[in-house]
């Protein structure tokens, strides 16, 4: 897989910081699971995929980051591409590239750390060597998903004690502590309460206001709450495809696809 950054001039002004997926398909070992998956997330938005179980999704948001590289027998063709991020480190150096594209999974897995290692073990581990401007960094993250009122008495505690919701934002600050352009989310609520839901749903609403956020929902009700962009997608002979992309609001009203509007009864 390869990696682009070929947008420019006016164009690439633009559309800064968007996520270009083209033509990805992946096998693990023989078995082809996803096919020419393409699509464009935009920058300042929510681009949300949704479809049954096993058609994909998941693998889609492994290979932008990826974490498809350390599956054994994985391979994937096709190449993704963050406009405006010209330099050619994202196909050589896996850690730059995960601190320009975050991710946040379905369980939140802090690190069993203290709070406030978490978040400076990942500064540390991305070469942000002055005291001052970790410390800077680690509370700004804290504020951001609304922790640090929180937990600023119980800093060096571990991370383990926290909530499950808690946990999650503590996840997001990590990630958001290295100032990344895009963030993807695995069904990023799936293992929360109502409550704790809807305050990662806030978080990510505020955050698309300034990054690339791609995430997988099985709740099409959240896709219908969050997404401006939607895909859908489906397994078709057995393999994972994009059968329909657009924008949510259109998709949901009135979906070009049959399969889309038979899965979209369950909203
Ligand atoms: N490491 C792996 N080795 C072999 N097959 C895998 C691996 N990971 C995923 N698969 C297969 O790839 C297909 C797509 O899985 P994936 O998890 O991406 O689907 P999904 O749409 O995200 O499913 P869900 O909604 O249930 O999370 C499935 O058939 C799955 O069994």
């Amino acid at each position: 897989m390869t990696y682009l950054h070929e947008a420019t001039g006016r164009r690439r002004a633009a559309s800064a910081g968007a996520l270009e997926v083209r033509n990805i398909s992946v096998r693990y070992g023989r078995q082809a699971v996803v096919e020419d998956v393409s699509f464009d997330a935009p920058r300042n938005a929510i681009t949300a995929l949704i479809g049954p179980s096993g058609c994909g999704k998941s693998t889609v948001l492994s290979c932008i980051n990826r974490l498809t590289d350390m599956v054994p027998g994985c391979c994937v063709d096709g190449s993704v591409g963050i406009s405006w991020l010209r330099d050619t480190w994202i196909e050589r150096d896996v850690v730059h590239l995960r601190r320009q594209v975050g991710m946040l999974f379905q369980r939140p897995n802090p690190f069993p750390f203290s709070i406030w290692r978490n978040l400076e073990f990942a500064l540390k581990q991305h070469g942000v060597k002055d005291r001052e401007e970790r410390d800077d960094r680690i509370k700004r993250a804290l504020e951001e998903v609304g922790l640090w009122e929180e937990v600023r008495g119980r800093l060096q505690d571990s991370a383990m004690a926290l909530s499950g919701g808690q946990q999650q934002r503590l996840c997001l600050a990590r990630a958001l502590v290295l100032n990344p352009t895009v963030m993807l989310m695995d069904e990023p609520c799936s293992a929360l309460d109502p409550i704790a839901t809807q305050r990662i749903e806030e978080l990510i609403q505020k955050l698309s206001t300034t990054h690339t956020v791609l995430m997988v929902t099985h709740s099409l009700a959240q896709a219908r709450r969050l997404a401006s962009k939607l895909g859908v997608m489906w397994k078709v002979d057995g393999v994972g495809r994009m059968i329909e992309f657009g924008d949510a609001d259109a998709i949901f009203e009135d979906p070009a696809e049959d399969l889309t509007s038979a899965y979209l009864k369950f909203a």
